[in-house]
């Protein structure tokens, strides 16, 4: 792992329709890393992942992703070429395509695609859903097919927007287990954005509050324990 591994944010400023949504947010996620970002409902947590995604352009700061430059140096890179698996809130899988095709659509020409498909569809709990189209999902089943197409396409980093919030308890358990498991077999760094502490205790990772436009570390998420621990 080389010194320059990582997503690292600095000093991004981000105004939204006038207002100022992030002003000097910095963090650090290293290669392989799992850090889940809390804060209250509209303090930007999502703008602050799709400047990461390549969704938003700051006003100002850079974000570098295993030391090259993607956001605030030229080129900006685009976000299909940053490395990166995104879910978001509510995910846009491609309308044209089944749930198969959307997987195999990242996938590119891999000979063994079919096979991987149907693995990390069983894994996640969408095999039955392969031949459908997304327009006929539920918020929850698009949840999972999305999080299925973001680690088909192998990221060195998944980007997740709450990623349970449209499941009950036992699926949100569930789903919980196969984003812990699945990181930890690829070594893929994450970002989980969640309100939930049962969902951030299960992650485990590294705390980090968006509070004031800034991003502050909380300590280390503990399963069993009271949310926070540590600085
Ligand atoms: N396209 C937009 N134009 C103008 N304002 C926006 C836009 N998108 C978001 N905002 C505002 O920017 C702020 C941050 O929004 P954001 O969605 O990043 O917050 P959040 O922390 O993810 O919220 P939640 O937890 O409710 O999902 C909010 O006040 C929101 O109303």
């Amino acid at each position: 792992m080389g010194e320059t591994d990582g997503i690292a944010v600095v000093g991004i400023c981000k105004r939204l329709d006038g207002r100022w949504v992030l002003d000097g947010a910095s963090l650090h996620i290293g290669a392989g890393e799992r850090c889940v970002l809390s804060g209250a409902s509209g303090t930007g947590k999502t703008t602050l992942l799709r400047l990461i995604a390549g969704l938003e352009v700051p006003e100002s700061g850079y974000i570098d992703i295993d030391g090259a430059r993607v956001t605030g140096g030229e080129p900006f890179v685009a976000p299909h070429k940053r490395g990166l698996g995104v879910v978001l809130q509510q995910p846009t899988l491609w309308p044209s395509m089944t749930v198969a095709g959307n997987l195999a659509f990242v996938m590119g020409r891999a000979r063994d695609r079919q096979q991987r498909i149907l693995a990390l569809a069983e894994r996640i709990g969408f095999a039955e859903l392969l031949g459908r189209r997304p327009q006929t999902l539920s918020a929850g089943q698009a949840q999972r097919v999305a999080l299925g197409r973001a680690l088909a396409a192998e990221p060195r980093y998944l980007l997740l927007d709450e990623p349970t919030s449209n499941l009950d308890a036992e699926a949100r358990d569930q789903l919980n287990a196969v984003i812990l498991d699945q990181v930890a077999e690829q070594g893929v760094g994450l970002l989980y954005i969640s309100h939930d502490e049962i969902s951030a205790a299960a992650i485990a990772g590294r705390r980090l509050l968006l509070s004031d436009r800034r991003i502050t570390e909380v300590g280390t998420a503990r399963l069993g324990g009271h949310g926070l621990a540590g600085p």
